[in-house]
């Protein structure tokens, strides 16, 4: 379903070249549960954003379903994220001026669906926020406002959910919480996750484990490690 093909990607500032990813290939199966660990700095981050085609690979190439993401457009680029992917980030990123109910409704709304409203409010029932649909992010706590977060990235059910340390700027107790509703969420739903973490209790929870260090993704000794075919 996605298949990384021999991905490179490096930033270069002035006179520094830091390598990213050199060469890395890797079939994500459709509706596996991928982790990526690795140490800060490492790229995590840089790699969800190559697959959600926000970031372009210095060589090599990106497919989604077939479809080679360096062969589109920033439009068409734009209409998969929206109609395929939800992303969830570490510090939330909902729209403060709107309610809870609007920031889930969003990608919705923004693909013209008539009944945002209604799947926006059955969604955040499901993440148990049915009483906070009108609060504003700056009137929810950190766990509901990544719940919020949770529901709009899944509210169009997209076969790919990125995931950037959702549960990071939680505590222990709260992240645990938010950990489990997105694998719960994860098993109900038809959707392909690929979560970064520093949470080695919750990565280990995914099918597969892969840490990324100097610029390649090793399989993590300690996971349950299976090969896939894309
Ligand atoms: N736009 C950019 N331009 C130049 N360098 C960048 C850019 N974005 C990230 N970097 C550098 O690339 C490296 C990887 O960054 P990235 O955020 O992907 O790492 P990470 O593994 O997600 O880190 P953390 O675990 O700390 O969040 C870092 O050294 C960072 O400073």
């Amino acid at each position: 379903m996605i298949r990384l093909q021999n991905l490179s990607m490096h930033y270069t500032m002035e006179t520094t070249r830091i390598d990213i990813l050199r060469a890395v290939d890797l079939d994500i199966a459709a509706g596996q549960r991928i982790a990526i660990a690795g140490p800060s700095g490492s790229g995590k981050t840089s790699l969800l954003l190559l697959l959600a085609g926000l970031e372009r690979p210095a060589s090599g190439r990106v497919l989604f379903d077939g479809v080679a993401l360096d062969a589109l457009d920033a439009d068409a680029l734009a209409d998969l994220r929206r109609d395929r992917m939800g992303i969830v980030f570490q510090s939330f990123h909902l729209v403060p001026s709107l309610t809870a109910l609007d920031n889930a409704a969003l990608p919705l709304e923004i693909a013209g669906r008539r009944d945002a409203r209604e799947r926006a409010r059955a969604m955040l029932d499901t993440v148990g926020l049915g009483a906070r649909l009108h609060h504003h992010p700056a009137e929810l706590s950190g766990g509901e406002q990544q719940r919020v977060a949770i529901a709009r990235a899944l509210v169009h059910r997209p076969k790919l959910l990125l995931a950037d340390e959702p549960t990071g700027n939680l505590d222990d107790r709260t992240g645990a919480a938010v950990a489990e509703l997105l694998l719960d969420l994860h098993r109900e739903t038809d959707t392909t996750l690929v979560l970064v973490t520093h949470d080695m209790a919750l990565a280990r929870r995914c099918d597969r484990v892969l840490r990324l260090g100097d610029g390649h993704l090793h399989d993590d000794t300690g996971a349950v490690t299976r090969a896939h075919a894309a």
